[in-house]
């Protein structure tokens, strides 16, 4: 069977990704909505219960009018955006944050794609927390920077009119009140929401992430090789992962790994592990592409999971 696919939003910065990565696909069928008609809500609602899967790639109020939108009780919803993530009868679409979320997916009906902020601190802290390797109520700090495309097509326009001229540097969301928090909370297991300083810089897409842990705060002090094992032996446990373990290499000042670009054009996420052992201090660094697995390579990887199609095959890894 030939599965009937519409991009709700294909227009804008994850839709157009997710049709590229789709273009080509024999065993799918993309329904495409005229570009004058992108808004129409009939013609969206057509489209919508047409659809064995709709992917939508939109604002967070608009993507809720999709779900309402839907009259039928077959059409299989993958939502990008913030409003169902930690919605009751939603699945969670990070597969690799547990054993059974693979499945999970799989028999889904209603799947919400991470935030990309998110998937790095969920991918470094949940199988710590779960190793109780670091506690649940640890006052974490998470940062990172991302490229501008993460703040879609306005942002991007924003700094493509200015040229080469804005700050490399531009930090934001200073009221630590970002609305990635819930999910990052929840999905990571942590009963105390982390400080988030997330960055904006002026480069396209790719995104890096820092997790640092004072190591004499956790029982029994871990060291950097304890927080690489329990993450290593984690993502070897989960089939199909797209999360990488980097080797562990405390004589390595390995900032080169840690470009935000490095994973461009991938669905991989790749954690590092830094530690000094003698200072009690560790880092754990997420590297990929905020388009990727961030958003829109994470939206092909679970369509994959929920039509049974081996998502290693049909993604670059
Ligand atoms: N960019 C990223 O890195 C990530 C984005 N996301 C999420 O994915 C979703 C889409 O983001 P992104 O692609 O960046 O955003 P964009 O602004 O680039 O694209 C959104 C698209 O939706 C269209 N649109 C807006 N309102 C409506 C409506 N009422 N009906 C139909 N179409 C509408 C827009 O059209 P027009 O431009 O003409 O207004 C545009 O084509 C958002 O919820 C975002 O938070 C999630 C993870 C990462
Ligand atoms: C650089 C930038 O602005 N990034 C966006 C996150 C993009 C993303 O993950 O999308 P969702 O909004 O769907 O979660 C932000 O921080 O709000």
């Amino acid at each position: 069977m030939v599965a009937k696919i519409f991009i709700d939003g294909e227009a804008g910065t994850t839709g157009l990704q997710i049709r590229e990565r789709l273009a080509g696909r024999r065993d799918l069928e993309v329904l495409s909505i005229a570009h004058d008609k992108r808004k129409d809500q009939d013609e969206r609602k057509r489209l919508l219960n047409a659809a064995d899967v709709a992917i939508l790639c939109l604002p967070d109020d608009a993507a809720r009018e999709s779900v309402r939108l839907i009259e039928n009780d077959t059409t299989r919803v993958i939502d990008a955006s913030t409003a169902h993530r930690t919605a009751e009868g939603w699945a969670y679409g990070f597969a690799e944050m547990d054993i059974g979320q693979t499945g999970e997916i799989a028999k889904s009906r209603y799947v919400a794609n991470p935030g990309c902020w998110p998937q790095g601190l969920i991918a470094a802290a949940r199988p710590l927390v779960e190793a109780r390797l670091l506690p649940g109520d640890y006052p974490l700090t998470y940062h990172g920077i991302s490229g501008y495309s993460g703040g879609g097509r306005q942002m991007i326009e924003d700094y493509e009119a200015q040229g080469a001229t804005p700050s490399q540097f531009m930090p934001y969301a200073l009221t630590f009140q970002h609305k990635h928090l819930p999910e990052m909370a929840l999905y990571a297991k942590l009963n105390r929401a982390p400080l988030f300083e997330p960055v904006v810089g002026n480069f396209a897409q790719g995104m890096s992430t820092a997790l640092p842990i004072h190591t004499d705060m956790v029982a029994d002090i871990p060291t950097g090789k304890d927080l690489h094992a329990a993450l290593s032996d984690f993502y070897a446990a989960i089939p199909d992962s797209f999360v990488r373990v980097a080797p562990y290499d405390p004589s390595l000042a390995k900032t080169a790994a840690l470009d935000p670009q490095a994973h461009n054009g991938t669905n991989t996420l790749t954690l590092h592990v830094f530690a000094n052992d003698d200072l009690n201090q560790a880092v754990i660094a997420a590297v990929y592409d905020n388009l990727g697995k961030g958003a829109s390579g994470a939206a092909v990887q679970n369509l994959n999971i929920m039509l049974g199609v081996n998502a290693r095959e049909s993604l670059a890894a």
